[in-house]
């Protein structure tokens, strides 16, 4: 896994994200307008042309591949294009997460996006957010970066479109493995339980130091 760093401070990293993010909820409004709309043909063949210009020119300048975790110089990542939470991903969410005391919590809105059985979140949507949240929540939680080994979902009951909370919490760790159990509730209970096993990779042994340093900046971030 590599590493890249960028030599910037707190100051540009909030201006990036505050040149970019507006457009971002600007393309995810896009979404959920191309799911609603009831315009006529001749109306959606304009947005198509229109949008299409638009893409040409963010492509003019482009980098190739997704567009990875850079650092800044105090450890702190910018996961921009992660599906989950990623700032410039107009699919994500976003998901929010924020872990305090070894519990993560989230709470997020999922409209027509998300959508799998008719006015409900599609399964594979909330597994995404679930697999999220357990790996901050071990990471974090455990102050060392951990990946996804194994995600056990069990769907209690459908959740509808609308607002979610998650939560989740290391119960236990064995070597490099944390175990992390949680949960998204509506507003009528528990609609999903999670169970993970997350493992830090052996490929990360010998960098505790940076590691530690970039856990830390993750659950203060
Ligand atoms: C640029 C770098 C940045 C890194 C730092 C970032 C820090 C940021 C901080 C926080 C951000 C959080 C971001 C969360 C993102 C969301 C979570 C994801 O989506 S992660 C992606 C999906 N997951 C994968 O792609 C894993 C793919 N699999 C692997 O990489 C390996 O298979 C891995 C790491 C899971 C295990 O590989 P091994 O070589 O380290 O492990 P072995 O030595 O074989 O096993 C160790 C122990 O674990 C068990 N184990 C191995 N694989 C398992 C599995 N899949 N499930 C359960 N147990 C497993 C084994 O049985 C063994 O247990 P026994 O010691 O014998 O008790």
């Amino acid at each position: 896994m590599d590493f890249r760093f960028e030599d910037i401070g707190p100051a540009e990293v909030k201006r990036r994200i505050s040149a970019v993010e507006p457009l971002t909820e600007s393309v995810r409004d896009l979404v959920d307008a191309v799911i609603r709309t009831e315009v006529d043909d001749t109306a959606l063949d304009d947005a198509r042309r229109q949008i299409d210009d638009i893409v040409a020119r963010l492509r003019t300048e482009e980098k190739p591949g997704g567009f990875g975790v850079p650092f800044t110089r105090d450890l702190v990542g910018m996961p921009w294009g992660n599906a989950a939470t990623g700032v410039r991903n107009a699919i994500a969410p976003p998901l929010r997460p924020v872990t305090h005391a070894g519990v993560s919590t989230a709470e997020v809105t999922l409209g027509a996006a998300y959508e799998g059985p008719g006015g409900h979140v599609h399964g594979g949507v909330l597994a995404l957010l679930l697999d999220q949240l357990v790996g901050e929540c071990a990471s974090s939680g455990t102050s060392m970066p951990h990946f996804t080994g194994t995600l056990t979902v069990r769907y209690v009951r459908p959740t509808k479109l609308g607002q979610v909370s998650l939560r989740a919490e290391v119960t236990g760790t064995q070597d490099r493995k944390a175990f992390v159990s949680g949960e998204i509730h509506d507003s009528e209970g528990v609609t999903a339980e999670v169970e993970a096993i997350m493992i830090r990779p052996k490929e990360f042994a010998g960098r505790d130091e940076v590691m530690a340093a970039i856990a830390e900046a993750t659950a203060r971030d």
